[in-house]
Order: C-alpha cells, then sequence, then structure tokens
C-alpha cells in the first residue's frame, strides 16, 4: 500500500500539540501567519485532535468541491452538541439525512424567495425605526454606536420573522437579545474534554471550572423560553381560522410541517432550527455592515460614490424600494464584496469534520479530521487578487462574474462558505445588507473619523472597538419618518 504524509506543519509538545502556537484571540491571522511559512495546507494538533488549514484558492475548491462529500461533516464539542439538542439542528448536524431534511425546510419552507418577499413588511418596519433614531441624533447633533444600532435591528427583524409580533417590549427583547449572546459565547466555548477526548477525568475538570454549570445554566434558560413560545403558537394556531392569510412566522410554518409528518420534526428540532436562525442570521449580517461603514469612511472617495449611484437611482426624496432599487446598486454589491473580501464575518467559515480518510496535493488526512478553511487568508492572498491589501470595489466592476457562490472556478471569495454546506441564509444575508447599507448611505452623510480594525474573537468576527459615527441628515425630510413614523 502507498504510504503518504501529513501534510505540513510546526511541531508540536506532547500533549498539548500546537496549542502554545496559536493565538486563539486571533485565530484566522494566527493561522494565516503559519500558511505563510508552511503552505495553504498545514497540519497541527490541538491537544489529541488533527487539524488541518487550507489557505489557498485552488484548495479550497478541492476541499468544498472536489472532495466535498468526505469534507462536509461537523466536528460536535460538548456546548454546541447541548445547543444544537445533540446535533439535530442544522448548523451542527453531521452530515445524515437529519441534516439532508432540515436543509430543504431551511431551503423550501422557511427562507425560499417568497417568504423572505413577505416578511418585507418587518424590515421596513424595524429601519423605520432606525432612521428615526439617527434622525433624531443627527438634529442633535450626537454620534450613534453603529455597531450596537446594527445588531439590536438585525435581532429585532430575526426575532419578528421567528416569533411574530411577542416581543415588541423593549425589556423583553434585551432579555432575549443577552440569551442570544450567551448562547453565542457558549458556541465557541471549548472544554478540556473537547480537546483532550477520552482523557480520563477531563468532564471531572470541566466540572470543576464552572464550565458544565455555566452551560446547563444557560440551557436551562433557554430551552423553557423557547418551548413556551412553541406552547403559545400552538394555542395561536387552534383559534386562528385555517384560511387566515396572514404572515407565518418560522415557528408556525415548522409546526404545520411537523403536524404534516413529512419529515422527522420533534419540538427539540423546532427549537434548534429557531436558535440556528437566531444565532446564524443576525450577527453575521451586522458585523458585515459595521465593516462595510468602517471601510467607507476610510475610504471617501468610495463612499462618495456609493452615495451618488444611490441617490441616483433612488431619487431625490424618495424611499429605497427592494425591488425596484437593489439590482440597480452595482457600485454597492461591488462594495460588500470587497468588504466581505477584507473582512469575512466567518473568517474561517465554520469548521468542518472529515468524513473518511482523504488524500490532498498528496498528503493524507486521516477520518475525523478538523478542517479550517481560512476565508480571510485566501481574500488577501496576492495569488488570487492584485493589491491584495488595498480596499477597491472597483475591481468588482470588471469581474463581475466573480460571486459569492464559489460554485465556478473562483473559491478566491467564499464569505459564505462553498459545497453542500454552504451558507442557506447567503441571498437573506446579502440582500438585508444591502438593505441596511442602501438605507445609511442614501439618507445620511457620515462625519469623518479615525477607524481602527481590530477584530474580536468569536463565533463571528465583529469590530473589536463599536463603531461610533456622526450621522448628517442629507434630505431635509426623511420620507416615512418626517411623516409621522
Ligand atoms: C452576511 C451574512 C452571512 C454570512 C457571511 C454567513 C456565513 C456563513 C458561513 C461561512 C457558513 C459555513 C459554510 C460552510 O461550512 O461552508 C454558514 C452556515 C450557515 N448559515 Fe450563514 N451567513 C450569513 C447569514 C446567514 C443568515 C441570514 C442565516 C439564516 C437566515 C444563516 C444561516 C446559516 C446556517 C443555518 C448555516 C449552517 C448550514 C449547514 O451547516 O448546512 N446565515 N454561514
Amino acid at each position: 500500500k502507498q504510504s503518504f504524509k501529513r501534510p505540513p506543519g510546526p511541531h508540536g509538545l506532547p500533549f498539548i500539540g500546537n496549542l502554545h502556537q496559536i493565538d486563539q484571540s486571533s485565530l484566522h491571522t494566527s493561522l494565516w501567519n503559519l500558511s505563510k511559512t508552511y503552505g495553504p495546507i498545514v497540519s497541527l494538533r490541538f491537544g489529541f485532535n488533527s487539524a488541518v488549514v487550507i489557505s489557498s484558492a485552488s484548495l479550497a475548491k478541492e476541499i468544498l468541491k472536489t472532495q466535498d462529500l468526505v469534507f462536509c461533516g461537523r466536528p460536535l464539542f460538548t456546548s454546541p452538541r447541548k445547543t444544537s439538542y445533540n446535533g439535530i439542528d442544522l448548523a451542527f448536524s453531521p452530515y445524515n439525512q437529519n441534516w439532508k431534511d432540515m436543509r430543504k425546510i431551511f431551503n423550501l419552507h422557511l427562507f425560499n424567495p417568497k417568504r423572505v418577499q413577505s416578511s418585507r413588511f418587518i424590515r421596513e418596519d424595524e429601519l423605520s425605526s432606525v432612521i428615526k433614531t439617527l434622525r433624531d441624533r443627527a438634529l442633535s447633533s450626537q454620534k450613534v454606536n453603529l455597531s450596537e444600532l446594527m445588531k439590536n435591528l438585525m435581532n429585532s427583524i430575526m426575532l419578528r420573522v421567528c416569533f411574530g409580533e411577542r416581543y415588541q417590549d423593549v425589556y423583553e427583547k434585551s432579555k432575549v437579545f443577552g440569551l442570544i449572546d450567551k448562547v453565542q459565547a457558549h458556541m465557541v466555548d471549548l472544554h478540556v474534554s473537547d480537546i483532550w477526548p477520552g482523557l480520563p477525568f477531563g468532564g471531572l475538570v470541566d466540572r470543576l471550572m464552572g464550565k458544565m454549570n455555566r452551560l446547563n445554566k444557560c440551557f436551562q434558560d433557554l430551552d423553557p423560553f423557547l418551548q413556551q413560545l412553541i406552547d403559545e403558537q400552538l394555542i395561536i394556531n387552534k383559534q386562528k381560522h385555517k384560511s387566515c392569510k396572514e404572515y407565518e412566522n418560522v415557528i408556525d410554518v415548522l409546526l404545520q410541517l411537523a403536524e404534516d409528518n413529512l419529515f422527522t420534526l420533534t419540538h427539540d428540532h423546532i427549537k434548534a432550527l429557531l436558535l440556528d436562525i437566531l444565532v446564524a442570521g443576525t450577527d453575521t449580517t451586522a458585523a458585515t455592515v459595521v465593516w462595510a461603514m468602517s471601510l467607507l469612511i476610510n475610504n471617501p472617495k468610495s463612499m462618495n460614490k456609493a452615495q451618488e449611484e444611490l441617490r441616483n437611482v433612488i431619487g431625490i426624496d424618495g424611499k429605497l424600494d427592494e425591488d425596484h432599487h437593489l439590482p440597480r446598486l452595482t457600485y454597492l454589491k461591488a462594495v460588500i464584496k470587497e468588504t466581505m473580501r477584507l473582512y469575512p464575518p466567518a473568517p474561517l467559515l465554520v469548521p468542518r469534520e472529515t468524513r473518511k480518510d482523504a488524500i490532498v496535493k498528496g498528503y493524507e488526512i486521516k477520518q475525523k479530521t478538523l478542517v479550517y478553511v481560512n476565508a480571510w487568508a485566501i481574500g488577501r492572498d496576492p495569488k488570487s487578487w492584485d493589491k491584495a491589501e488595498v480596499f477597491l470595489p472597483e475591481r468588482f466592476l470588471s469581474e463581475s462574474d466573480i460571486d459569492f457562490k464559489g460554485y465556478r472556478n473562483d473559491f478566491d471569495l467564499i464569505p459564505f462558505g462553498a459545497g453542500r454546506r454552504i451558507c442557506p441564509g447567503m441571498s437573506t444575508g446579502e440582500m438585508m445588507v444591502e438593505v441596511l447599507l442602501a438605507n445609511l448611505l442614501y439618507l445620511f452623510d457620515w462625519g469623518e473619523e479615525d477607524i481602527d480594525f481590530n477584530t474580536m474573537p468569536g463565533l463571528t468576527m465583529h469590530k473589536k472597538n463599536h463603531l461610533c459615527l456622526l450621522p448628517q441628515l442629507y434630505f431635509e425630510k426623511i420620507v416615512g419618518t418626517s411623516k409621522g413614523t
């Protein structure tokens, strides 16, 4: 039998492997630096776990397309195991029938184009109250914390999409937001028993460190909260007339699917899917808007071009219309692509796990190896990009066939991943970023500011220091807000 070598990588120490050589506070840049020494495929050990890091477009294609079937597993560590109800959700499910069902439910029933369109009134309503806040701040010459504002806006939109009109009260809403934040923090918190699986007393150490307690406490807050929402919806559905044509929220759709018995869909499945949407669909979008605004403030010429385009397309004293205006905002779309090239909100995508042994570039990768595809490194690779470190949306005006999908030959831009596990919220996320940015740029001018680009570790890569800016009214009257909203 032919023998293959492991991919190159730094020598590790017994027991801890390469943990001491990795900066956990900026994992993507730390792994990027290693790829500069060892090449586009690097082998590492995190405790007892083998890992590989992929840092070139051609190898990303090999992993996410050619050998996708081997690389489309997900590791299931202690915390996500708990919050995904034992991997029966979509994001953390192993590649199996459950994953296929959840994916179908997500694409066909929850986020199909018709449903995304029908939730437009929610986006417009929530946006109008943000615009009002911005307008008030502009009139009183006060800065606004855009990082917080965008995060709360996305949370509010997704909460209404998932649960309907139940969370209008500011205090109740902030309690739910706090809960989502906690779940997100847990999802990236590794336990001793994850790093050294099989180690005697690993679980005990986690208990002594209080990790299990904190995780269980979070789950005990979360589970009854989600269950109560399901129970309430069941009561509402009983009272509702079948032919009632009002907007159906996510719980509603999922309960109907469960009743139809087409899929195995227990209440735990429903709770796990709801969490996926709230966790995966809010922060990523908000973070992209904040990075885009930061880059535009730093590049006033691009800011002017984007605003000019918007004000030409929408006209004076108008209002953004998703259907009519978005397809015509070519420069804005280029700005968003360029933002995601330089600041992908999930710089290492979501880690994969090999389902079988594989050979990549002549190297052997064993089954159950953790796989990190470094979208950050690929987005800044001089082999893929001219002037890779420069913010230049114009590059996408001439190369408009490079899209986010990573389907074609271009795996140079993969902020949504690729292959079977590609983000199922891609078009929703893309559209939301466009709508939010378009409103910020069309209605307001933004003062100059010194912007830092430090990143914060976490499930989503946020700007470490909040983006605080001074909005200035561009139009004297803001349609929609000045008319009494
Ligand atoms: C700018 C916005 C977004 C970005 C950058 C983003 C990015 C990603 C990435 C990189 C992955 C992993 C893909 C892979 O493994 O190849 C992913 C998965 C996922 N995303 Fe998104 N996402 C965004 C918005 C959304 C939205 C709006 C939703 C929900 C409505 C969503 C739901 C999910 C789910 C459920 C998965 C797991 C899919 C699976 O494992 O099969 N995302 N996303």
